[in-house]
């Protein structure tokens, strides 16, 4: 058996760049592992089949779910005649735009890589990883990269100087997929610089980097549902250095210098709008 921690994400940037042929959009953005994160335990079993121990909320026990996606092509890749039960603890909001549903599926690679004693590079799990989803392969890795392509092509930049979020998760489930198809180049007021970004992570300058946070999916989600721009300007006016929409939203990340400055907005967050999940969290660094 097997336990295996599985973080969430938030974009730092996310910048369009066009559309593709095969329907998907051309991405550029620097993405960051959070500690807030799921738990998965893995076990071999005797019968072939994957038996999915997951009870929440919003979240399918059967075959659509990415963990059994994820369990169901490493066993039919690496002919493994066995199977696995696996059990989910889930602690990060499900389509929050933070990886919830990737990152379990990422932790179903990881995990059975170790269990079945197969030794494969972060390199080959990032492979399948993109067959399950766009954000799966960042997931796998995770710290602090830079991802292009449709999402899957990931390199690692300099990570984040300490600091820590507020996240506030608003009841509303997005679809990744409505955001990207809503999506209209002319109505994005200024695009993230992933460069400028990166040369702010190597200098560990937390003001700079706050400054080239960036989404251009804000124009989609934010414009459909404003309430979320006045959730960003309290976050700052209570203290944070900055707030942006993670992903394709709802959730809002604020960066904060330390977890005391965190825990105080996160207080007066939970006390101000009983409607919101207030989470606090760090950055994670790489697993592999
Ligand atoms: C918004 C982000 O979470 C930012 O990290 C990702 O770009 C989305 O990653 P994901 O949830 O893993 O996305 P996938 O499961 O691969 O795709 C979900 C849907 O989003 C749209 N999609 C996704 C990624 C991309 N580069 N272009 C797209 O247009 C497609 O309609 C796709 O059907
Ligand atoms: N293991 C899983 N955990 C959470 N959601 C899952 C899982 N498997 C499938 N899903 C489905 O995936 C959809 C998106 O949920 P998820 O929590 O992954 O969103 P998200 O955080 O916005 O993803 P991303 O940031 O990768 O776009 C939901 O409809 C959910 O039911």
């Amino acid at each position: 058996m097997i336990t295996i921690t599985a973080n969430g994400k938030i974009n730092l940037t996310l910048d369009i760049l066009g559309r593709r042929d095969d329907g998907y959009h051309e991405v550029e953005m620097i993405m960051q592992s959070i500690n807030l994160s799921d738990k998965l335990t893995i076990e071999k079993i005797d019968i072939c089949d994957i038996i999915l121990d997951c009870v929440v909320e919003g979240v399918s026990d059967k075959k659509d779910n990415l963990i059994y996606k994820a369990a169901e092509l490493f066993l039919r890749t690496y002919n493994i005649s066995c199977g696995v039960k696996i059990s989910l603890e889930k602690n990060i909001p499900v389509a929050a735009g933070l990886a919830g549903g990737s990152t379990d599926a990422a932790a179903v690679l990881r995990g059975m890589n170790d269990l079945f004693d197969l030794a494969l590079s972060a390199r080959e799990l990032c492979v399948l990883a993109a067959e399950l989803g766009s954000d799966v392969p960042f997931c796998v890795v995770g710290g602090t990269m830079l991802a292009k392509g449709r999402g899957e092509k990931i390199s690692p930049t300099a990570s984040l100087p300490n600091c820590a979020f507020v996240l506030i998760k608003p009841k509303l489930g997005i679809s990744t997929a409505w955001v990207y198809k809503n999506y209209r180049e002319q109505l994005v007021k200024k695009h993230p610089d992933s460069n400028l970004m990166m040369g702010e992570l190597a200098k560990k300058n937390l003001d700079g980097i706050c400054g080239s946070l960036g989404n251009v999916l804000e124009s989609v989600t934010i414009g459909t549902y404003p309430q979320l721009a006045v959730y960003k300007e309290k976050l700052c006016l209570y203290g944070a250095k900055a707030a942006l929409m993670s992903g394709s939203g709802p959730s809002i990340f604020a960066v904060c210098g330390d977890a005391a400055a965190a825990r105080r907005i996160a207080v007066k967050m939970r006390r101000e709008y009983e409607e919101l999940e207030v989470y606090e969290a760090v950055p994670a660094s790489a697993d592999k």
